[in-house]
């Protein structure tokens, strides 16, 4: 509930970024101190070999598509050769059978070319979708180890961006990216070694350009490159308030503030757009300037050449062939750069994405299933501490037991650290001082799927997931019986409300349970909570209000569940904490009183205080 809190609340990207977790703040200082002085070199070759240890286990495949792009990069470079050979050679001597035989060679050499095109085509592409589902799973798999801690302070919509349109860029880098630029990289080569071959006076003047192109080009580089990490930015912040908006549009609603939220929207929308255009414009100037360079370069050839043919000092064939080679020199020169944009976009991409999986995880659920934990005697608290912000202490010094079998109720004002004590006992967020112990052994040497096991949790707000009633039932335990949890819901109570869903069990549940009453969300979370049968049951009960027929309905229930079964509950109801065996009155964050409810109220303190409080008739 604090999380979801937490998550709504207007706290900028930038704000945000900056409440990362130890280990990522060192990666992220360390890597952004290298941008700030320009050396990116470094921080690039990091995301490069982590990017290359997810194609490696598809080396062959790599290896194939490398090895016909490179092979097949001297097919273009070709073709204008062929032409001088044709023209200088059997044109000009009229010796029609060899312009045949060279035509069906040129004929043969575009062929190839258009068959090198198709199979590196679909072998890359092979190789980044595979290598981009590895990256998600790894990110899906990091994003389910993560501390609460983490998803207090990441909204869904940024976490969103990572998992969906980061990753969808490092595709594009992966099958279109590497391979292809090496490919446009050789055939550079080719043609510049063939030019100097024909004429290597020619070829220095179509050379000459080469600095003035090469320069435009890092500079090109550079301010894309920036830009673009402003449009993941600014993209990341659009989908964070979309997501936040969409989830929340019927309190905008209520509350009337459509208006405001428009205009914040309108805002955010149009740094989007902003950083787009910049983007866009960087590439409005650099492919004309390209063109203009390439244009000049034919220009001083033909000029060049012009004289020398006067001058009887050049063929003809030559010529045509330089002419070709200009525009295939500048194609590949021009590809380079286009591949920049999604280089570009790829590397403030992985950057996000490996920062993602460099967040310091929990416990992974790898590995052989541990031993479950029984449980036998007690659980202990002594004198613990914690703080969701350093220094902000929620509880302080607590300490108390909860024998085996005992029913305990926790209770207090709000605020006072009731759910934090829940949060802590599961492991969601780890305290600073003190010790958790079950029967005499730390909380952080039970494994987290055994504590997980033991201790079942049913938090005040149900999050049901989309799908079918039956599915959220048996959730984490799809192997569960028909029989098994009907007789639950029988118990629970919730089969009559079930069955008259329209198609009962099967019926489709909308996302986080919309459709269904909070009163039905509680009965299905107790239905869960009892097929999960844990040997500690932690209760957080709902505060929202339910008609009182559903009212007596979650007190059996609630009951039901408490039964023969150890049970800490964050007690709301009065009916819960009379039957506790124990009640424990929390006051910012101090245990003030413990005892049942008769003696609390004859203590006349704290308790008797909240009980007059809620109920005022006992006066
Ligand atoms: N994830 C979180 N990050 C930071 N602070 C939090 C977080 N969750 C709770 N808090 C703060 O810790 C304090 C205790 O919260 P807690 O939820 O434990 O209270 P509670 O007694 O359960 O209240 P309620 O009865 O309203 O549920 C509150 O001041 C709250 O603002």
């Amino acid at each position: 509930m604090n999380r979801q809190k937490e998550q709504t609340t207007d706290t900028s990207a930038q704000e945000q970024t900056s409440k990362r977790s130890v280990s990522a703040k060192s990666f992220r200082t360390q890597k952004d101190e290298t941008l700030e002085k320009g050396k990116k070199g470094s921080a690039d070759w990091y995301i490069a070999s982590r990017l290359i240890a997810y194609i490696k286990p598809y080396k062959a495949l790599v290896a194939a598509s490398a090895g016909i792009t490179l092979a097949g990069s001297i097919l273009g470079p070709l073709r204008p050769y062929l032409t001088k050979i044709a023209i200088d050679d059997y044109i000009a001597h009229g010796d029609m059978k060899g312009l045949a035989t060279i035509s069906l060679l040129l004929a043969a050499v575009v062929l190839l070319d258009g068959i090198k095109q198709f199979i590196a085509t679909w072998l890359t592409q092979i190789i980044g979708q595979k290598a981009v589902f590895s990256i998600r799973m790894d990110v899906f798999r990091h994003l389910q180890q993560l501390p609460a801690r983490f998803f207090d302070r990441n909204p869904i919509g940024r976490l969103l961006t990572r998992t969906t349109n980061d990753i969808e860029s490092l595709n594009e880098m992966l099958s279109s990216g590497i391979i292809t630029i090496l490919g446009d990289i050789m055939q550079l080569l080719f043609i510049v070694g063939l030019m100097l071959w024909i004429d290597w006076q020619l070829a220095l003047v179509v050379l000459a350009i080469l600095p003035l192109m090469l320069y435009a080009t890092m500079m090109f580089k550079k301010r894309v490159r920036i830009a673009f990490q402003d449009v993941r930015t600014h993209l990341a912040r659009l989908n964070t308030f979309l997501q936040e908006h969409i989830a929340g549009m019927t309190i905008v609603q209520l509350f009337n503030h459509q208006k405001s939220e428009y205009t914040k929207h309108s805002d955010i929308n149009a740094d989007h757009r902003d950083a787009n255009i910049r983007t866009v414009f960087y590439f409005s100037v650099y492919y004309p300037f390209i063109e203009v360079l390439s244009s000049l370069t034919a220009g001083m050839v033909i000029w060049y050449s012009a004289v020398r043919v006067l001058n009887a000092d050049l063929t003809l064939g030559v010529v045509v062939s330089f002419v070709q080679y200009i525009w295939l020199f500048f194609r590949p020169l021009q590809h380079l750069s286009d591949r920049f944009n999604v280089i570009q976009t790829a590397i403030a991409s992985s950057d996000r994405v490996f920062r993602l999986l460099e967040e310091k995880g929990g416990e992974g659920d790898a590995g052989a299933e541990p031993e479950p934990f029984v449980f036998r005697s007690r659980i202990t608290f002594s004198n613990v501490w914690f703080a969701y912000d350093t220094d902000n202490w929620i509880l302080k010094d607590l300490s108390m037991e909860v024998r085996r079998g005992e029913k305990i109720a926790i209770v207090g004002a709000t605020g006072s650290g009731k759910t934090t004590i829940i949060n802590i006992l599961s492991r969601l967020y780890p305290y600073a001082k003190g010790s958790i112990r079950i029967d005499n052994v730390e909380l952080p040497d039970i494994a987290s799927r055994s504590l997980r096991k033991m201790i079942g949790v049913v938090m005040q707000d149900v999050f049901l997931f989309s799908g079918t009633i039956r599915e959220n039932l048996a959730f984490g335990n799809p192997d569960l019986p028909d029989e098994a949890i009907f007789e639950a819901a029988r118990i629970v109570g919730a089969d009559r409300f079930i069955d008259q869903l329209p198609g009962g069990y099967a019926y489709r549940v909308q996302e986080n349970g919309a459709g269904l009453s909070a009163g039905q969300k509680q009965l299905i979370a107790f239905v869960r909570a009892l097929l999960y049968d844990p040997q500690i049951l932690v209760l957080d009960e709902a505060t929202s209000s339910v008609d009182t027929e559903t009212e007596m309905l979650i007190d059996a229930a609630t009951a039901k569940l408490m039964q023969n079964r150890t049970s800490i509950i964050i007690a709301h109801r009065l009916s819960t904490v009379q039957k506790a065996d124990r009640i424990i009155v929390l006051h910012k964050g101090v245990i003030k009183e413990s005892g049942s409810h008769q003696e609390l109220l004859k203590e006349k303190g704290l308790y008797y205080k909240l009980y007059l409080l809620q109920h005022p008739e006992g006066r």
